[in-house]
């Protein structure tokens, strides 16, 4: 995507010193961009659990660079284990995490050390090219969702939550891609954006991508949903997902679930955009096997934003010894998702679809 008319992808390796990774610092935006440099496993490991990069794909593609960046490093197989040990502790939702992983250690783990740096370096390159071509395909097959509503000019007006956008992939997003894509065709497309809290990943990450493409949008707060839904203002949900599981439960971020109700209560179509390695095939049933990520109670009881004065400031919004609970995710039943947008095409939420849409990776048994 474009930044002010400069192309932009969410991670590239340094211009000057090509081993090591720029990254966007997602925790400053909007109010600033700054692309720092992760030199070591440890930088890339903590970009990741202070969520300086987040969105599921864009975590599985920067950990895979941090295996590299370990390997130029270390190429011994100890090496390679710490690296994948830490890389896989940032996080636990997202199963992007933990493909990626798994795929950099299959590539890894019987080949020559002396050549393992530049081996993982070239696949952490072509999993950020799959991902590319895979958002690419998302975006064509939701753009057909989309125009299916834009009848005789009349605009969409689709509600998403969090950000899946571009900056939470390496390029196009899942739940945005479609958008951008129905944008650039020229279709009345607006976006009702849940500020998401405690961190307003939509607030401040999709307002500001859309912005900067240039696609109409409303920032709301995330109780605001339910009302718009009731009152024939949304015409659909799009949304991306951490992890679904191969009977088509959906973990996404926290609140969720809430608006997938709201939408089957008022008959609105509730969408789900993501890449087959967001699939866990060893889980069917999200409720009980996925791990949500329970973080800090300080994101609940404070809020940092740009002072009226300008100044980044951090203040607190809880009475002081108040307790507050942070998690992370919650999980839609598949019985609540009406499709599932996959590179493929789109999907229904049960598995004998997944299976049939997917058939090389038939349920497996968890590791
Ligand atoms: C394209 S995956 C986006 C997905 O990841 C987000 O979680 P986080 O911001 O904590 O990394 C959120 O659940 C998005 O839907």
């Amino acid at each position: 995507m474009k930044i002010d008319g400069t192309a932009f992808r969410s991670l590239w390796l340094d211009e000057t010193d090509h081993w090591s990774l720029r990254i966007i610092d997602q925790t400053k935006l909007p109010w600033a961009l700054e692309m720092p440099r992760l030199a070591t496993l440890d930088e890339v490991a903590h970009a990741i659990s202070a969520m300086l990069v987040r969105g599921a794909p864009l975590i599985g593609a920067t950990a895979a660079y941090g295996v590299a960046i370990a390997m130029r490093a270390d190429p011994s197989d100890h090496a390679l284990q710490h690296a994948i040990t830490t890389l896989a502790a940032t996080r636990p939702t997202a199963i992007n995490l933990r493909w990626a992983l798994q795929r950099m250690q299959g590539v890894l783990q019987d080949h020559p050390k002396p050549e393992r740096a530049e081996t993982a370096y070239a696949e952490a390159a072509a999993i950020c090219d799959e991902d590319v071509a895979t958002n690419r395909a998302i975006g064509k097959h939701g753009l057909a969702l989309i125009k299916s509503r834009a009848t005789a000019g009349k605009r969409v007006n689709i509600l998403t939550h969090c950000n899946a956008g571009w900056i939470a992939t390496v390029d196009w997003g899942t739940a945005l891609a479609p958008i951008y894509m129905a944008h650039d065709a020229g279709i009345d497309v607006h976006v009702y954006v849940d500020e998401t809290r405690p961190r307003n990943q939509g607030a401040s990450l999709t307002a500001w991508e859309l912005g900067k493409h240039g696609v109409k949008h409303t920032v709301i707060v995330d109780n605001a949903g339910g009302h718009l839904m009731q009152r024939g203002a949304i015409d659909m949900v799009i949304v991306g997902t951490d992890r679904v599981t191969n009977a088509g439960d959906v973990c996404n971020k926290i609140g969720t679930y809430l608006k997938a109700l709201a939408a089957r209560d008022n008959g609105i179509p509730f969408y789900v955009a993501l890449p087959s390695s967001t699939i866990d095939w060893t889980i069917a049933d999200g409720l009980t096997d996925i791990p949500i990520e329970e973080r800090a109670a300080t994101e609940v009881t404070t809020m940092t934003g740009r002072a009226l004065d300008g100044s980044i400031a951090t203040i607190r919004i809880v009475p002081k010894d108040s307790p507050a609970a942070n998690p992370a995710f919650d999980v839609t039943p598949a019985r609540l998702v009406s499709g599932l947008i996959t590179e493929r095409g789109i999907c229904a939420a049960d598995a004998a679809s997944l299976a049939a849409m997917f058939p090389e990776y038939r349920t497996q048994e968890a590791a």
